[in-house]
């Protein structure tokens, strides 16, 4: 009778396996809206269900389980692993990264903005490509993300090149320059909620925190998509805009960066 039961609960278990790990995601990738809403909600609700624990801390648990301590390297590699081949995770991954990886090394910044942490993926593919006296300052409103951000950031050993900001970045780029002592920005990285792109490069451009060649990097602005955004830097003459097309992270799915010049 016990072996019948358990034999029923293997036979469901892999059927469960095969439908959420390989079935499903194979007939939503010719969709950008069913992948999102199949990895982003579907499959996070059944994971965190099951397991008890939510996907950042998930996350982390691999970090600390696969990455050497003082090695963002290894830490990038070991989210990458996960994502690819456990569990989907919004970061700008391993595809979009390498082109975040040359436009921040080419922009060189001595003072960087990154609109949305999450579990600090970017913050630290950024923060390794900084000198030790630049100041990268990310802003992340979910407390909950923060708190595995910041174990993220320790774990590479990036903690003294990053400045993790618990808040909104409507309510903090306006403090940046009294608060946080910023003159301006070289490089910023926009990855936070979409509908909040162009309010917030409006934001910057009245507080004054763009200078004359800032850098201004916007990841999904495909999919999801941030079309006010792109419209609005492709045709402002205050910038100098071109498109990186690449693939929504871990996925197929065409999404791209726009880089953005302002020229002030
Ligand atoms: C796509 S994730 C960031 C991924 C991260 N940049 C990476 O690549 O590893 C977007 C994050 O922005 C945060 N967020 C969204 N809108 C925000 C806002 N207005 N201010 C601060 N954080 C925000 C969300 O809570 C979420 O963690
Ligand atoms: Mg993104």
């Amino acid at each position: 009778m016990w072996l019948y039961f358990l034999s029923l609960c293997g036979g469901g278990a892999a059927i469960l396996y095969v439908l959420c790990g390989w079935l499903i995601p194979a007939a939503v990738e010719g969709s950008p809206r069913l992948t999102l809403l199949w990895h982003d909600f579907i499959l996070e609700q059944i994971l965190n269900a099951l397991t008890w624990s939510t996907r950042p801390q998930r996350l982390l648990k691999a970090v600390q389980k696969k990455a050497t301590r003082g090695d963002p390297q290894s830490v990038i590699s070991a989210i990458d692993n996960f994502c690819r081949h456990k569990e989907w995770a919004m970061n700008v991954g391993d595809e979009k990264g390498a082109i975040l990886d040359c436009v921040v090394s080419e922009v060189n910044p001595s003072t960087a903005l990154e609109l949305g942490t999450y579990c600090g993926y970017s913050t630290v593919r950024i923060a390794r490509l900084l000198p030790p006296e630049t100041r990268l300052i990310t802003l992340e409103f979910n407390p909950d993300y923060a708190v595995v951000a910041r174990q993220v950031i320790a774990w590479a050993g990036l903690q003294d090149k990053v400045e993790l900001v618990v808040g909104a970045s409507g309510d903090l780029i306006p403090q940046m320059k009294q608060q946080f002592g910023v003159k301006e920005f070289d490089f910023v990285f926009l990855d936070h909620w979409k509908d909040r792109y162009l309010l917030d490069i409006k934001l910057l451009e009245e507080c004054g925190l763009l200078r004359r060649g800032t850098v201004l990097l916007a990841d999904n602005v495909i999919c999801p998509g941030t079309p006010e955004y792109l419209e609005y830097v492709r045709t402002n003459p205050r910038y100098e805009s071109r498109y990186f097309k690449s693939h929504l992270e871990y996925t197929k799915v065409e999404d791209g960066l726009e880089k953005s010049i302002f020229l002030g």
